[in-house]
């Protein structure tokens, strides 16, 4: 597939929650003229967006452009569309992909916005998307980074990450999301890039947990950097690369996820530190959280690699009953001393 490509005319994005709007929002104020059609599972939140511009119940006051028009039709949306955009909860895809299949148009390229592994195969997105729809892997892509969505939302400068084992299909994907206020990279490491989305979400529970604590930016900073590293090792061991890790997919997420409230994953966590058992912080969610789901997943894949977890181990101890958040912190630093630089350890 040639760099060179033309723009789609027509770009589907299937989920109408937080970052599904804001992502057609970001391709529509970039390209004026590219239709962006945006699939909403409740007929009265497409309803709102095409009469008043508006996705309230996620994007509060934020308008939406013209050229965005959404629909509760699956057909109607991916009719025609040579990109897919898929921003639904990660425990999902694999039943919505089902009902997308005889839609797809022929030859479309579909990338995945998700940050979850799914439960009981640890499959990335990427891997289910192939699986279900049979693409060739340069018809499938990953955009991953630190972008809390209301922050893009409102237009708040932000950089993201645009992998496909075809450099030239990720070129195109990024000239079609490039706007004023979003920045996207390009590389091949699809495998790096999805581990650091999926990975910063349990430790950004951990953090979140420190938080509602109380604990101080010392211990944040001590689980953030050695999340970095367990995430890395899975990575590394998976075939991903360090140079994702340490950039905008690795690092640049689980900065911006574990330090923000806007982060429902941190949020789930500081509910957690504060006292609030599992049940509680589902039913005060409104929004995905995806490493209340993802956390045993990615614990499962560590052990299958040989990869020690040991935040993600904890983080999955609390969620399944078998830790107290008052544990968690002094589980962390009671582990065997070692060398900082231990990759495997
Ligand atoms: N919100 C962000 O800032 C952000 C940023 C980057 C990546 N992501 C990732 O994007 C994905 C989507 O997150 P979001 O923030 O848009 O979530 P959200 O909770 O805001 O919205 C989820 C959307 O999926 C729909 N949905 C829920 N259950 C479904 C089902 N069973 N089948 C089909 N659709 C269903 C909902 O109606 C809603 O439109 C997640 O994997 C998340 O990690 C989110
Ligand atoms: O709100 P969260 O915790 O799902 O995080 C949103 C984005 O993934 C941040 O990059």
């Amino acid at each position: 597939m040639s760099a060179r490509r033309p723009l789609p005319a027509k770009v589907a994005v299937l989920g109408a929650g937080s970052w599904g709007t804001t992502f057609a929002k970001v391709v529509a104020d970039a390209h004026p003229d590219i239709q962006v059609s945006l699939w909403a599972r409740r007929a009265e939140v497409a309803k709102e967006i095409n009469e008043f511009h508006l996705n309230s119940q996620y994007l509060k006051d934020i308008r939406l452009p013209e050229n965005l028009a959404a629909s509760a039709d699956l057909a109607q949306v991916l009719g025609g569309a040579p990109l897919v955009v898929l921003a639904v909860p990660a425990q999902s895809v694999r039943a919505q992909l089902k009902t997308v299949k005889p839609l797809l148009a022929p030859g479309a390229v579909v990338v995945s916005l998700m940050k979850g592994l799914e439960r009981g195969t640890d499959a990335r997105m990427s891997q289910v998307i192939r699986e279900e729809l049979g693409l060739p892997q340069d018809r499938v892509a990953v955009i991953s980074g630190p972008n809390l969505a209301m922050e893009i939302a409102r237009r708040e400068p932000t950089a993201s990450v645009v992998a496909c084992t075809d450099l030239e299909v990720a070129q195109w994907i990024a000239a079609v999301c490039t706007a004023p206020y979003f920045r996207p990279y390009t590389n091949t490491d699809v495998v790096g890039v999805e581990i650091g989305g999926i990975v910063k979400n349990v430790i950004a529970l951990s953090v979140g947990i420190c938080d509602g604590k109380h604990m101080g930016d010392n211990t944040k900073a001590s689980v953030i950097t050695r999340g970095l590293a367990e995430t890395t090792r899975l990575a590394l061991a998976l075939g991903g690369e360090l140079e994702t890790m340490a950039g905008l997919a690795g690092l640049g997420d689980l900065v911006a996820t574990c330090s923000s409230p806007l982060s429902r994953n941190h949020t789930a966590g500081r509910l957690l530190g504060e006292g609030l058992s599992l049940d509680e912080v589902n039913q005060r969610m409104t929004q995905t959280a995806e490493g209340i789901k993802s956390g045993r997943a990615v614990l499962d894949l560590a052990a299958q690699m040989g990869v020690e977890m040991p935040i993600t181990e904890a983080v999955v101890a609390v969620l399944e009953g078998h830790l107290s958040v008052e544990e968690l912190a002094p589980r962390l630093l009671t582990r065997e001393l070692k060398s900082e630089g231990e990759q495997q350890q």
